[in-house]
């Protein structure tokens, strides 16, 4: 493949040094969204968070760890970056200035700041809009999570991602920009979080792109083990590694998102799965995590996840779409063979299930079905490391340090010096040992807000009573914007804003029937058709009073309509090629899961009646 080619356009630097020593050299033509997103992107100072203590906020007390890429992918052609959910989603118009969230909000930094344009992305915990941050001109992603408190596991889920993507920085890890302020401490139910705003994930890029090149492929894993290094190092393993969860840009950048599911392990922590809590999407899991084989789990999970990514990056579907745990073994040992005694008895020390590791050792012997033979275009070092990466054992597979030190990667300059940080401090997650009440949570949620308002945070940390304050804030704005965009999706129906859905989260509530839980998808697919049908026919209706201010006002609409965004150089909107459906089948609800196990435990059981 053209690995020398590749190197030799990939000369690069990404070391700890002081952020104005050195210059970031950028390949111009790339598309990019966010204005100043390069700059963001690949010179990035990141504070080593990981030394501090709860109490301090992160812009304190710390050495800065400045990151320096300077990566020459000019070479790299760009990619076709479909919107994920249509691309006739509605417009917005500007809110309208409102004088006293000006003034409270000028007095700290967020007076209208940001201008909601159009929903990018909904998900199970509510909708994803690009915005206008007016201070700096950057397009960004602002996520309504709506009732969070509603199930304390979803806030504790909530909790954790927050927390965990504030502690985290690194370039190929989704950025936190901002939360706003809840207009109320004790009584706030939704969260808007500002994110840096990303064009696709790879998911849609795999679709939309046949034309990768061995050159993409290289550069997409090299992002992803050099995150996946950085997030191993801090002890987070992030256990839902799947192509929706990494974000991507036309420039081939790539940044894993979605900690929801991810743990941080402390040593004297058992990190025992418990099968009520690992609830990952299936067709990414680990051998080890299905069944129950081995009672730990390990950053081995991630890097199989990684493998099966590469592997659906090469022949642009998925590796393993197993139906159920049984069938997703039954395709594992299809292409790998049946694990070999050694494996299979290196592992019975770690198997606590008598039955699932006779199931194993009984399964029909299968020969392993030569990676050149099931890759047949793909380069053989590329193929030797996913290999490595799909190592039916998990402690044959390399860490993601080791990964980038494989030939594969040879030449690039600084494989090995990829950044580490430190593990994350026990404080920071001390919540995870104890068990919470929704007032807990909610007081822990405010105080990871605060981390991004350093003023209140001082005044929180004094200890002064601010029990009572309701400040008109720029959430309340917000609110009245994004119910105009769930309207918006909602427009025809009774039914009320987004479901959340039940695939992947933690199972504290009970299940419902799987044919609900389609309907549900179903429903949400049918409400977003409608919506783009009634987008096309007419402009959007406002009903919301602060929008009818603006009409009254006379105020002109903005240039912010979807097709003006498509014409937008700054979105490579001609790539959008049609409306995507919202979940596919590999994310499974909540509760089949056990159904699977008995499955295998059924199936394991009539081996052995
Ligand atoms: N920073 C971002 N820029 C652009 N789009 C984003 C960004 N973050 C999330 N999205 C998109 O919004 C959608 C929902 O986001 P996300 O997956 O974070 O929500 P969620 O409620 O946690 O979803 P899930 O149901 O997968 O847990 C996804 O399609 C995602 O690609």
């Amino acid at each position: 493949m053209g690995s020398g080619t590749f190197v030799d356009g990939f000369l690069r630097l990404f070391q700890r040094r002081s952020s104005s020593s050195l210059a970031t050299s950028v390949a111009k033509h790339h598309h990019d969204i966010n204005n100043n997103n390069n700059t963001n992107t690949l010179h990035h100072v990141a504070p080593v968070t990981n030394l501090i203590e709860p109490s301090t906020t992160i812009f304190q007390n710390q050495q800065e760890l400045t990151i320096v890429e300077d990566l020459d992918i000019s070479g790299l052609k760009s990619i076709k970056v479909p919107k994920r959910i249509n691309p006739f989603l509605p417009s917005m118009d500007p809110p309208k200035k409102n004088t006293m969230d000006t003034e409270f909000f000028t007095e700290y930094g967020e007076a209208s700041r940001y201008q909601i344009q159009e929903v990018v992305g909904k998900g199970s915990y509510g909708i994803v809009g690009s915005a206008v941050d007016t201070h700096t001109g950057e397009r960004v992603a602002i996520k309504k999570i709506n009732d969070v408190f509603e199930h304390v596991s979803d806030a504790t889920r909530i909790l954790r991602e927050i927390k965990l993507l504030r502690l985290l920085r690194h370039p190929d890890v989704v950025e936190i920009k901002h939360v706003m302020l809840p207009p109320s401490r004790r009584e706030f139910k939704d969260i808007y979080v500002v994110f840096e705003l990303m064009e696709s994930d790879l998911h849609q890029v795999i679709k939309a792109n046949d034309d990768l090149t061995p050159e993409h492929y290289q550069f997409f894993l090299y992002q992803l083990l050099r995150g996946l290094k950085y997030i191993h190092t801090a002890n987070v393993f992030h256990r839902d590694l799947k192509p929706k969860n990494i974000l991507a840009n036309a420039d081939c950048k790539l940044k894993i998102c979605d900690f929801g599911l991810a743990r941080v392990s402390f040593n004297d922590a058992p990190s025992a799965i418990f099968w009520t809590d690992y609830v990952a999407t299936r067709w990414y899991r680990a051998p080890e995590l299905c069944g129950s084989f081995f009672s730990k789990y390990t950053p081995a999970i991630d890097i199989w996840s990684i493998g099966c990514i590469f592997a659906e990056m090469l022949t642009g579907k998925p590796l393993f779409p197993g139906k159920n745990v049984v069938h997703q073994l039954d395709l594992m040992t299809d292409l790998l063979g049946t694990p070999s005694p050694e494996s299979i008895a290196r592992a019975s020390s770690l198997i606590r299930n008598e039955k699932a590791r006779r199931y194993l050792s009984s399964m029909r012997k299968k020969q392993r079905v030569p990676f050149s033979q099931k890759f047949p275009s793909a380069d053989p070092s590329a193929l030797h490391l996913l290999e490595r990466l799909l190592s039916f054992d998990p402690k044959d597979r390399p860490s993601a340090e080791e990964a980038l030190a494989d030939p594969y990667f040879q030449g690039l300059a600084s494989v090995d010096s990829e950044p580490s940080t430190q593990p994350i401090s026990k404080l920071e997650f001390e919540f995870e040992r104890r068990k919470l009440v929704k007032d807990d949570v909610r007081e822990l949620i405010y105080r990871e807000i605060l981390e991004y308002h350093p003023q209140m945070l001082q005044e929180y940390l004094r200890g002064a009573d601010q029990t009572s304050f309701m400040y008109p804030s720029g959430v309340d704005r917000f609110k009245r914007q994004f119910a105009h965009l769930e309207e918006h999706y909602g427009k025809g129906e009774r039914s009320s804003p987004l479901q959340r859905q039940h695939a992947s989260l933690p199972r504290e509530r009970v299940p419902g029937p799987k044919s609900e839980s389609g309907e549900q998808t179903s429903e949400v697919e049918k409400r977003a058709a409608a919506a783009v049908a009634t987008t096309l026919q007419s402009p959007p209706r406002h009903s919301d009073r602060f929008e009818n201010a603006d009409a009254q006002n006379g105020q002109s609409k903005p240039n912010y309509s979807a097709r003006s965004l498509l014409k937008s150089a700054s979105i490579s909107a001609s790539k959008c090629i049609g409306v995507k459906e919202r979940r596919d089948s590999e994310e499974e609800p909540i509760g089949e899961h056990n159904d699977e196990v008995d499955g295998l435990s059924q199936k394991v059981a009539a081996l052995y009646a």
